[in-house]
């Protein structure tokens, strides 16, 4: 297991030699111990990567391309160790940690494409004896922040399109899931990744700031890319106006799910359990507010409390767990805050509702999956982003209603509805305020799909064609005295 930073193509501990340690939230045990970066290990890194630019965007993209799909498939033959290691430090069922891999790899292989399609532009110039180019050229050095629920995938879709277009990174992982993005650096370098080109520091939450801040200073960085929680994405957008670096942030979201009375309700009952309950609803896509219509509310309940409460809930290293524990005592913390508040307000549990400890679920960070009916606007879960297993159900009559709740929210990432009438069907996509809308369908992330959200859900998009430019700007070539 690789427990050290990753610098200019050398395995190190922090300058200072500090360390902290990564534990498995099933029951706290300590996995390993990692650097515990500060200001220089972070500056060390933008000096290999600033170092490493020239050389790297000379590569030919095909070349580049190369050697990301050698990357790829390095991934898929690590499949089961690097799932496992993704299951034991961030808690998701072993089946998952292994999708995860696949799922990371797929963003790989779609940058190796990519990369040799960067095109540029011929423009018919508008006065004679000219002729008018729009170049596109990779940023320069990009700075990767990562959040823990899906650690393999959050920085293969980060670092691949960088590295696609010719830019260099310098990435600091989740305090929660370093080893993970460890095991990918390594497998970088087996893929034969020059020195320089990845760097990667770790740090404790604590010491994050203090290494994220050096990064935020140093104007050679030309892009932040970050996903996590609003507030620290508006605090990184603040903090880059000083050198106006380019910048992608993928925040926390507050996802409406809306089964009308016209949906099949089976298929919406399947499509809620695929959003919601992956990674124990530890997804900043996963539904966190779902509105029943009233003609098909008390069936949809049903269906979906005798499907939840059958969720069985263990640690990773049992095969047959399908909700994990969740991240930390903080996580959990918030779930059961969200919980009792709507309780106290007059929500009823119609399946779950508080933590889990027994013999299986023998740690301090279970929660059961939970169904909540009699859901309302007063409550925490309507607000804050619950993050965790935890279904609130809100009746609704009438269309524009729901619409106008479903918006009513800073937030923007996803959002998804069940109907079977066509009109309503485009009338509804068009109107609700999100990055990302499931139409009768709840998995919807891919490597060809443009992830992203609007509002304080952020700005940028990563995936498809489109996860290429974020790490590209243009130049605009002008020659004259052709005629
Ligand atoms: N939009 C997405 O794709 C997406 C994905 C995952 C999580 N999220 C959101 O993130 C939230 C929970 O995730 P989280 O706890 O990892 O979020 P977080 O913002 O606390 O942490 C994310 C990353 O930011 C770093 N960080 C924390 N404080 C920082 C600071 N002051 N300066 C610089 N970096 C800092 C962390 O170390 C981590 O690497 C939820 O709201 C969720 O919706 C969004
Ligand atoms: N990994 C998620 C996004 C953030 O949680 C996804 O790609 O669906």
């Amino acid at each position: 297991m690789q427990t050290q930073n990753h610098i200019a193509g050398r395995w190190c501990d922090a300058a200072a030699g500090d360390r902290f340690p990564v534990v498995d939230p099933a029951d706290d045990g300590r996995i390993a111990e990692v650097p515990d970066s500060r200001a220089e290990d972070a500056r060390a890194a933008v000096d290999a990567a600033q170092a490493a630019f020239a050389g790297w965007r000379a590569v030919p993209a095909k070349q580049r391309a190369a050697l990301l799909k050698r990357w790829n498939d390095l991934l898929l033959r690590d499949q089961d160790r690097l799932g496992a290691l993704i299951s034991r430090e961030q808690g998701k069922p072993l089946a998952e940690g292994r999708a995860e891999v696949a799922y990371a790899a797929s963003y790989i292989e779609w940058f190796a494409e990519e990369a040799t399609r960067a095109n540029g532009e011929v423009i018919p110039a508008p006065v004679a004896g000219r002729r008018m180019l729009a170049l596109r050229e990779p940023v320069g050095v990009v700075a990767a922040i990562t959040p823990w629920n899906f650690p393999a995938a959050m920085i293969a879709r980060k670092i691949a399109p960088a590295l696609a277009a010719g830019c260099t990174v310098v990435a600091k992982p989740a305090e929660d899931t370093p080893l993970t993005s460890l095991a990918l650096v390594e497998l970088a370098v087996e893929a034969g990744l020059p020195p320089g080109v990845l760097n990667l520091v770790c740090a404790s939450r604590e010491r994050t700031p203090e290494v994220v801040d050096v990064w935020l200073a140093d104007d050679r960085v030309r892009k932040i890319t970050f996903t996590g929680s609003t507030p620290v994405g508006k605090h990184l957008a603040r903090e880059s106006a000083a050198t106006l670096k380019k910048l992608s942030l993928e925040l926390g979201g507050n996802a409406p799910f809306i089964v009308f009375d016209d949906a099949d309700v089976d298929a919406a009952v399947d499509g809620l359990m695929a959003a919601k309950f992956r990674n124990g609803g530890q997804t900043c896509v996963c539904p966190n507010r779902v509105f029943a219509q009233a003609g098909i509310h008390d069936r949809f309940v049903e269906q979906l409390a005798a499907r939840v409460s059958a969720l069985r809930v263990g640690p990773a290293s049992r095969a047959d767990s399908q909700i994990g524990p969740m991240i930390n005592a903080r996580a959990v913390e918030k779930i059961e805050r969200h919980v009792q508040d709507a309780l106290a307000r007059g929500a009823t549990a119609v399946a779950g509702g508080r933590r889990v400890r027994d013999e299986i679920a023998a740690g301090p960070h279970y929660f059961a999956p939970t169904v909540l009916t009699g859901a309302t606007t007063d409550m925490l879960l309507w607000r804050e982003e619950t993050f965790g297993p935890v279904v609130p159900v809100f009746r609704f009559e009438r269309e524009d209603e729901v619409i106008a709740a479903a918006n009513d929210t800073p937030f923007g990432l996803a959002a998804y509805f069940y109907t079977r009438d066509l009109a309503r069907a485009w009338r509804v996509a068009d109107a609700l305020e999100s990055g990302i809308v499931g139409l009768n369908e709840g998995a919807i992330a891919a490597e060809a799909a443009p992830f992203g959200g609007v509002k304080e859900s952020g700005y940028g998009r990563e995936g498809s064609t489109h996860g290429l430019d974020d790490y590209l700007h243009i130049k605009y070539v002008c020659q004259g005295g052709l005629s």
